[in-house]
């Protein structure tokens, strides 16, 4: 291996672009593989913009290597259409750092790849498909690696980037962590609103009552987290800018299929297999389905 790992990035979306400009800053420009052709990609960032040069890639039968580290970026509604590239891109050695809210990328990722293979991470930061090939970053990028071996070819590859790495030995907790912030989010798909509408009393009232269950069901799963932990996510909704929207809620806006599955049918499947009853999510958990599969 030369220095730095040979990188490629599967789904230059919101997130797959800030790494993706990240990297390329960093002289690290990584292979990009796309569904979306563009000439390059825009990653807007305060009051600048990278750009971050193409091909993207986009289909498979171009990919001439094997990577030593590749991202995955598509969202998981969208994995199974993404994997012919996992078989182009990947040796047994490569490991595949999936950039995926929900807690199990793991099992996700199984049928495609060996369990050595497959990394899972917690992506912090916010960002915003604008039109064509543009993306806003609205904070600082960071992720949250497990304290693996794997963990360390992405350190080593995002090292002194914009995008910050740490490790956990307790990814279960910070996992689920982010996944109450994802379950919570969903409420947005269903009244079409952005951060703001957190500032309400009754939403307030409906957001403690729904992370409360997802505690719960959090806990049964073994993520130590304590008794204020409803009320520091809700406090991040609070603190956020109203006009802030959440990948969900994009996905709603463009009628694309949703991630309901694995940001809230999670609580409600891991609840009735630890026979906790999540009634807000048996209430929320068809709607979001509906909206997103339909039929009508
Ligand atoms: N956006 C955010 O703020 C955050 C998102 N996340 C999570 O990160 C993940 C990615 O989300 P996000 O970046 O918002 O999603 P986007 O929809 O912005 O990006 C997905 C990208 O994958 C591409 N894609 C779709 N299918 C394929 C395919 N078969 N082969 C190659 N590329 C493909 C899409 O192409 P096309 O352009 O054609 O649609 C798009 O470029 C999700 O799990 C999300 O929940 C986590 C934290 C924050
Ligand atoms: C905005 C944020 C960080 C929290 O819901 C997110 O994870 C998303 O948009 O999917």
């Amino acid at each position: 291996m030369s220095q730095y790992p040979a990188i490629a990035l599967i789904g230059p979306g919101a997130i797959g672009t800030t790494v993706a400009a990240a990297l390329h800053e960093a002289g690290r420009t990584p292979t990009l593989c796309g569904r979306t052709a563009h000439d390059s990609l825009l990653l807007r960032v305060d009051n600048h913009r990278i750009e971050i040069p193409g091909p993207i890639l986009t289909h498979p039968s171009a990919v001439k290597q094997h990577y030593d580290l590749v991202f995955v970026a598509v969202k998981s509604t969208q994995v199974a259409e993404a994997a012919p590239w996992l078989a182009a891109l990947c040796s047994e050695k490569t490991v595949v750092c999936v950039l995926q809210n929900g807690v199990e990328q793991r099992s996700l990722f199984a049928p495609y790849l060996s369990a050595q293979q497959i990394l899972p991470s917690v992506v912090w930061f916010p960002a915003q498909r604008e039109t064509g090939n543009a993306v806003w970053l609205r904070s600082s990028p960071r992720l949250t690696l497990p304290d693996v071996a794997e963990s360390h070819r992405v350190l080593e590859a995002l090292q002194g980037t914009r995008c910050e790495v740490d490790v956990t030995t307790d990814f279960t907790q910070v996992a689920w962590r982010k996944l109450m912030q994802n379950a919570l989010a969903g409420l947005m798909v269903l009244t079409g609103r952005r951060a703001g509408m957190f500032s309400r009393i009754d939403i307030t009232g409906l957001s403690l009552a729904l992370l409360q269950e997802c505690l719960a069901v959090a806990r049964a799963e073994g993520a130590a987290l304590g008794d204020e932990v409803p009320q520091e996510i809700l406090a991040w909704f609070h603190r956020a800018p109203a006009d802030l929207s959440t990948s969900i809620l994009t996905d709603r806006q463009a009628d694309r299929p949703l991630e309901w599955d694995c940001r809230n049918g999670v609580i409600q499947r891991r609840g009735q297999a630890h026979g906790i009853a999540t009634p807000i999510s048996d209430l929320i958990v068809p709607l979001l389905a509906a909206a997103s599969d339909g039929p009508g």
